[in-house]
């Protein structure tokens, strides 16, 4: 059902910068403009140019999700966190799959290292969205249900005080009816878009109308002939999905 709340709310889309050179993203940052202020930098971006380019959108005053997806025993995680924290960015990932100790540590690490008045917020990472139910059998998951899989990590998330997981579309409404937590949504397609590697993907309007809090979408805006049109064309899509009634539609 549709959270009459969202229909009110903006939606941020995170704009995924999956780029191998810092010119190539701020290119894009600059065509995308002021108006435009959420941004996620990932494995290759940030390996390609780190911490400089990360401090240099946020000079801009651009919002930014570091998405390092952070799997590794509690200590590791516990300072790695930390230099996220320093960096000032609002959000960052770990894996859920890391186990409870490892999640309260990013927490802690969130907690005690962020600036003054900037909180970073940490997300669980449930079930990739690339992930198909096959997947869940072969890495020996107890269920083949992928819904029942996503609450089983987002409880475990939420024992830990994230501030939130990241999950597809489809689990939205299962996490929200569950627990409190936020939810990052990507594995956004429209209709004409190529799903990729993606599995588990959803319209910008159905994730919404599900209750996502955020979106994160890549290649429908980068790879796009007219990246700003492209962006035009999702927000548009989102607000109208939020002024809608009805049941959703897929
Ligand atoms: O944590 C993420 O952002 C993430 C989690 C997930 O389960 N699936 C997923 O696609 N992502 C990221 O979201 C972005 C999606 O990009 P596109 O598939 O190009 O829209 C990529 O940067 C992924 O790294």
């Amino acid at each position: 059902m549709i959270n009459e709340k969202q229909q009110q709310v903006e939606v941020p889309v995170f704009v995924a910068l999956d780029f191998a050179h810092a010119h190539e993203a701020r290119e894009l940052v600059q065509k995308l403009g002021e108006h435009h202020s959420h941004y996620k930098i990932g494995l290759q971006l940030y390996l390609a140019a780190g911490r400089a380019f990360v401090s240099e959108l946020e000079s801009e005053g651009k919002s930014i999700f570091l998405d390092l997806k952070f799997h590794d025993i509690p200590n590791t995680v516990h300072f790695a966190v930390a230099e996220a924290a320093k960096l000032g960015v609002d959000f960052v990932t770990i894996h859920a799959g890391g186990g409870k100790e490892m999640m309260k540590s990013a927490v802690e690490a969130a907690h005690h290292h962020s600036l003054p008045q900037h909180q970073t917020k940490v997300l669980a990472v449930t079930l990739l969205t690339s992930l198909h139910v096959n997947d869940l059998v072969q890495l020996g998951y107890m269920t083949t249900d992928l819904v029942k899989q996503v609450q089983r990590l987002t409880y475990l998330a939420q024992d830990c005080n994230v501030h939130g997981v990241v999950c597809s579309a489809h689990e939205v409404a299962a996490v929200k009816a569950s627990t409190g937590l936020k939810t990052m949504v990507p594995g956004i397609r429209t209709s004409g878009d190529a799903k990729g590697d993606q599995a588990r993907v959803a319209t910008p309007e159905y994730a919404v109308q599900c209750g996502a809090d955020y979106l994160v979408v890549g290649r429908p805006i980068t790879q796009a002939a007219n990246p700003v049109q492209a962006l035009q064309e999702l927000k548009a899509l989102i607000s109208g999905s939020q002024h809608e009634t009805g049941e959703m539609n897929v």
